[in-house]
């Protein structure tokens, strides 16, 4: 068996990054961007009030002054003219300062009759002036690979690019299997359950980005299988769950590997997760998620989110961690590396009692995975333990 790490580079290299197309920045939230994006011009384009007021050629004013208003400037429609001595003119925020303006000096501290004003209160140490290509200058960049949220699409509206370079979304199949899978809503048999890892797989892989083809749940048979196998044909990424042990029913690699797939590799030393699989079906990459609840969406934290974002330009490395305290003691762990539901709270970190694979409860109730190398030994409350935020 292979470790974890072992087993993520294995599936990164199987990985073939998606090709760039353009997007309308109004559509590439959460897309990765693939190429810079340059700034066409400065930001703000001239020098701009930053506040409601009256634009003073002198910056020392002090309280007594009087100026005349002689004009305005408002965002969008400055005052062509130029500020002398003695001069203001109204201005508005975000307005262009006019020539021979040094200051703004805020409304509340003046008083007004007719077109004259009177200082009343000492001026703030800052002008309220906000230079020319203070925010950015033409030519400035923001930087591919990148994840676009609402600041960088702010940022690159404001840069004026109305379509964006960004990775192609990558197409991920998701196939069920089992005899005993129902959909939700519909009437289960005396022996069957409801499906519930393609709802898990599917939100996970479309916040990474994905667009997902949901298949009809695979039958333990290879009619069944291979039926299944035809439907994902195009997908850059298919993602079984279920059928992937050693039982007589346990189609999924045989069926895949008669299909043409080459076996990248079968088992992993982690818990949950062991009978995980991997390989390549022509293009496609192919991930066989063990049928546990929650062994697949663990695999999937560990495996599929890193592998999507690679698939996309960004870093493929092992999902960030953190640190925190235990809360209770916990005993030695197994031979394998160990994702322990746990909650984290004001008292540290608290790993639940029962971590049987098939636990969604426990999971619902999760926060946090706790990871645990192979043969770690006990640990006393209060000791440093790494987690996963989930
Ligand atoms: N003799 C051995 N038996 C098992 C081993 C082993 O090493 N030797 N490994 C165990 C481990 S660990 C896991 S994990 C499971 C994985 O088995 P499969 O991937 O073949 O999964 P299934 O047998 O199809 O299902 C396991 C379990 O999960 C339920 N399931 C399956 N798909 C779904 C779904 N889409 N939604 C909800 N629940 C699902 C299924 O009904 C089973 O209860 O094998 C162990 N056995
Ligand atoms: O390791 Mo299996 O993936 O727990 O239940």
């Amino acid at each position: 068996m292979i470790t974890v790490a072992e087993a993520r580079a294995r599936i990164l290299a199987l990985l073939t990054p998606l090709p760039a197309e353009p997007v309308a920045l109004r559509d590439a939230a959460g897309r990765v961007l693939a190429e810079d994006i340059v700034a066409r011009r400065d930001q703000p384009p001239f020098a701009a009030s930053a506040m409601d007021g009256y634009a003073v050629s002198d910056a020392d004013a002090r309280p007594g002054d009087q100026f005349d208003v002689i004009g305005e400037a408002a965002a969008g429609a400055g005052f062509s003219g130029s500020v002398t001595l003695g001069e203001a003119v109204r201005i508005f925020t975000g307005a262009p300062v006019p020539a021979g303006a040094h200051r703004v000096v805020m409304q509340e501290d003046v008083t007004r009759d007719g077109n004259r004003i009177t200082l009343t209160d000492a001026l703030d140490a800052g002008m309220n002036i906000r230079p020319a290509g203070g925010d950015f200058k033409r030519g400035d960049r923001i930087t591919a690979p990148l994840r676009l949220g609402p600041a960088q699409l702010a940022l690159a509206a404001a840069m004026n690019t109305p379509v964006v370079q960004v990775a192609r979304r990558p197409v991920v199949a998701i196939m069920a299997t089992g005899d005993e899978l129902v959909m939700p809503g519909e009437t289960p048999g005396p022996d069957q359950i409801i499906a519930s890892n393609s709802f898990a797989l599917r939100a996970m892989c479309e916040a990474e980005g994905a667009e997902v083809r949901l298949l009809p749940i695979a039958r333990d048979t290879r009619e069944s299988l291979e039926t299944a196998f035809d439907l994902a044909r195009g997908a850059d990424l298919l993602l079984t769950s279920g059928g992937a042990s050693v039982g007589a029913h346990d189609l999924v690699g045989p069926v895949a590997e008669a299909l043409g797939m080459e076996r990248a590799f079968y088992k992993v030393l982690m818990r949950p997760g062991k009978p995980l699989m991997a390989g390549k079906l022509g293009d496609m990459v192919v991930v066989g998620l063990p049928g546990n609840p929650v062994a697949s969406i663990v695999c999937a934290q560990i495996f599929i989110l890193p592998a999507l974002r690679a698939m996309q330009g960004l870093s493929g490395d092992a999902p960030p961690e953190d640190t925190a305290p235990l809360a209770a003691p916990v005993g030695p762990n197994g031979p394998r590396e160990h994702y322990m539901r746990a909650r984290l709270g004001p008292e540290g970190v608290e790993i639940f009692d029962r971590q049987d694979s098939s636990l969604l409860s426990v999971l619902g109730a999760a926060n946090v995975l706790v990871r645990r190398d192979p043969h770690d030994p006990a640990r006393a409350a209060g000791e440093t333990v790494r987690i996963l935020h989930i």
